[in-house]
């Protein structure tokens, strides 16, 4: 597909499977509690496209501002643990409010609530997408949500921004609709005079020198920073996006020039590179030297023992770790084929030398290429 025809917007409009997220920001008042006329105005935004044929997964924040009047909660609850018991009470009302509101319009929803193993690991993958793809079938709208009460501080996303980039690639989406509080992405914090918007994105070198922050508003989490991190997860393997306010969600969808408009800048990739470039949790660090830097960012070598200068942590074979340079900077992630304890004694050494000493078995790479993927320097 040519650079002109994955830069366009008619994409949304002409979509066949679109993913829509809606942070917890535009589904909540000042008080922080659960806005039900925000609520029901994407509802009847997200109805009609169903009604010409579309299909629509709506990804919905706001269980913890649904769980907060409920619970006699002053604020949004920052432990975890009554997190996930708000999370637990919202819920329910949250996706009773949608199933009132879609019925207006003749529509099921589905419940669909997964956390981040099940968007990445491969048997729970498969699960998630054939339970997905048949509430489509069916013509429901799956409304999906991180399962709060029971993703604990390290496996959970926290922002929803993540799972729907994530969910856009698990249901193959023709596109990704991000609906904040904010109309589209500055080139800084809006709320500072003179910010401008950013009316198109075609690839990393467009954000360059564009500030954007961790601090979301009250109520949501992550900030345009998580936003930017699922616009590259959806962009990266296909998918275009565009980022704008739940009030133009309509115009969004019918490829109309709001917001920000993300362009794909990728093809499709596998679930399990993707949840290693963007959602794994790495168990050690890999040393190298400048020629193995050099060797892996040309994109085509595996990581041999001669280029790794020391090994860090405690890792087991198939788990994933950071490839830094010498400086301490990120190059790649990969899974690594050795466990942490067989490896020092290899270090530097030819993979011939290991086979002779060794026997074989002992030369293969310490992280094939298949299983690497490159960092970017980080942005923020
Ligand atoms: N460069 C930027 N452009 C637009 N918004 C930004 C930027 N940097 C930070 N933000 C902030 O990101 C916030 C949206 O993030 P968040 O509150 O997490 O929303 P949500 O609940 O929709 O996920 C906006 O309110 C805005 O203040
Ligand atoms: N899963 C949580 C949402 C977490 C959150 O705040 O996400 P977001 O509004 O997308 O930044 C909830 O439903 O309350």
């Amino acid at each position: 597909m040519s650079a002109a025809a994955l830069s366009d917007r008619s994409r949304l409009r002409d979509a066949r499977r679109v993913v829509v997220k809606i942070g917890s920001s535009s589904l909540t008042g000042a008080d922080g509690r659960l806005d039900r006329d925000a609520l029901e105005a994407l509802v009847d935004v997200l109805a009609a496209r169903r009604a010409r044929g579309g299909q629509v997964v709506l990804v919905s924040s706001g269980a913890i501002a649904a769980g907060i009047g409920p619970l006699g909660l002053r604020s949004r609850p920052r432990d975890l643990a009554t997190a996930q018991a708000t999370a637990s009470v919202g819920q329910g009302l949250l996706v009773a409010h949608y199933t009132r509101a879609f019925a207006g319009h003749d529509l099921r929803v589905g419940q669909v609530l997964l956390t981040a193993e099940d968007t990445i690991r491969r048997g729970h993958y498969r699960n998630a997408q054939r339970a997905l793809g048949r509430l489509l079938d069916l013509g429901v709208v799956p409304v999906v949500n991180e399962n709060d009460t029971v993703a604990t501080d390290e496996i959970r996303f926290g922002d929803n921004d993540r799972l729907a980039a994530l969910v856009s690639h698990l249901v193959r989406a023709d596109a990704m609709v991000l609906l904040t509080d904010v109309d589209a992405l500055y080139d800084g914090p809006p709320s500072r005079a003179g910010a401008r918007r950013i009316v198109d994105v075609h690839g990393p070198a467009d954000l360059e020198g564009i500030e954007v922050t961790s601090r979301g508003s009250a109520v949501g989490t992550g900030g345009m920073v998580t936003k930017l991190d699922s616009v590259a997860i959806a962009t990266g393997s296909g998918i275009p996006v565009v980022l704008t306010s739940a009030a133009q969600a309509a115009q969004a969808l019918a490829g109309e020039p709001v917001g920000t408009f993300f362009a794909a800048t990728g093809r499709r990739r596998s679930a399990r590179l993707l949840w290693l470039a963007h959602a794994a949790r790495t168990h050690g660090r890999l040393v190298l030297d400048d020629g193995a830097v050099s060797a892996v960012r040309g994109g085509r070598a595996s990581l041999l023992p001669a280029g790794i200068t020391a090994v860090e942590g405690e890792f087991e074979a198939g788990d994933p770790v950071e490839l830094v340079a010498a400086d301490g900077h990120v190059v790649a992630r990969g899974l690594v084929s050795f466990d942490s304890h067989e490896l020092p004694r290899l270090l530097g050494r030819s993979t011939s030398a290991l086979r002779d000493e060794h026997g074989p078995g002992y030369d293969r790479e310490v992280v094939h290429r298949d299983d690497l993927v490159l960092v970017r320097r980080p942005r923020r």
